[in-house]
């Protein structure tokens, strides 16, 4: 099964959610454009990383962002993995990721697990609780945000549970980017699986971004990347692979729970 994969690796307006509202609309509506089935958006897309002011920016239980993506991916007929967003819960601000699909469906809500401590998460945001897999037209799928790829264990309890795409969304600084391909090229490899990574560019008062989305096979090769300039990374892969490699290689059946 083939997929069109479009990732918006944007600029973010520090702050500022009318401008970055605007900015994602046409974004989405360039991409669908191309016949994109799935649009990737990166990490807080609607705020950046202003967490001093989540008080007064973040989205009420992520309702008028749930709302804007739902309207956009039902016009457009198009899967929307809506990075995250800044979400004010009851139990306090989060870093929100939403997905949803083409009738315009809220399928996933997840909210961070790992709070970044270099860029202050963990004075100003709670951890989510949820889980990180979906399906999404009937693909086994799972989301993660971020830091949390520096996190195997977590990445695999989805492999485990047989996600085939893991979506990866963030705002990634460029003097660790060798990292971040480093370590979404491992994921891939040790999961079998694709790895669709969306990384924002530009800059905020703290950091300078450094784009690099990437689009990485269940071998680990990469099929895209995006360097770093702000740009519409669009690629095309095949779900099937995914069969084919853990076929070759079938790490999940030689296993040895028992033994961790
Ligand atoms: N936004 C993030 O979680 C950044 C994570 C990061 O930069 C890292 O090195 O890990």
């Amino acid at each position: 099964m083939m997929k069109k994969i479009a990732l918006i690796q944007m600029d973010v307006a520090y702050g500022d959610p009318k401008v970055n509202f605007a900015r994602v609309s046409k974004w989405v509506m360039d991409a669908a454009s191309t016949g994109a089935d799935i649009i990737v958006l990166p990490e807080l897309w609607d705020t950046g990383y202003d967490l001093k002011r989540f008080d007064m920016l973040a989205d009420r239980e992520a309702k008028a962002t749930t709302e804007f993506l739902s309207d956009l991916a039902e016009e457009l007929n198009v899967v929307i993995v809506g990075g995250s967003v800044a979400e004010q819960a009851d139990d306090g601000m989060k870093n929100t990721m939403l997905v949803v699909d083409a009738n315009g469906e809220l399928v996933h809500k997840y909210s961070k697990l790992h709070l970044f401590q270099l860029m202050d998460e963990h004075l100003h945001l709670v951890e989510g609780k949820d889980e990180a897999d979906f399906e999404l037209d009937g693909v086994p799928s799972a989301g993660f945000i971020c830091y949390d790829i520096r996190f195997p264990e977590w990445i695999r309890k989805s492999a485990v549970n047989g996600a085939k795409v893991m979506y990866v969304v963030a705002e990634w600084p460029e003097p660790r980017i060798d990292h971040w391909r480093t370590l979404l090229q491992a994921r891939a490899i040790e999961n079998q699986c694709f790895v669709v990574a969306c990384n924002r560019v530009g800059a905020d008062p703290n950091n300078e971004f450094g784009g690099m989305s990437l689009v990485v096979d269940p071998w680990g090769e990469i099929v895209t990347e995006g360097g770093s300039d702000e740009k519409m990374v669009l690629t095309e892969i095949d779900l099937d692979k995914v069969d084919d490699v853990r076929q070759q290689i079938p790490i999940f059946r030689d296993r040895r729970e028992e033994r961790y």
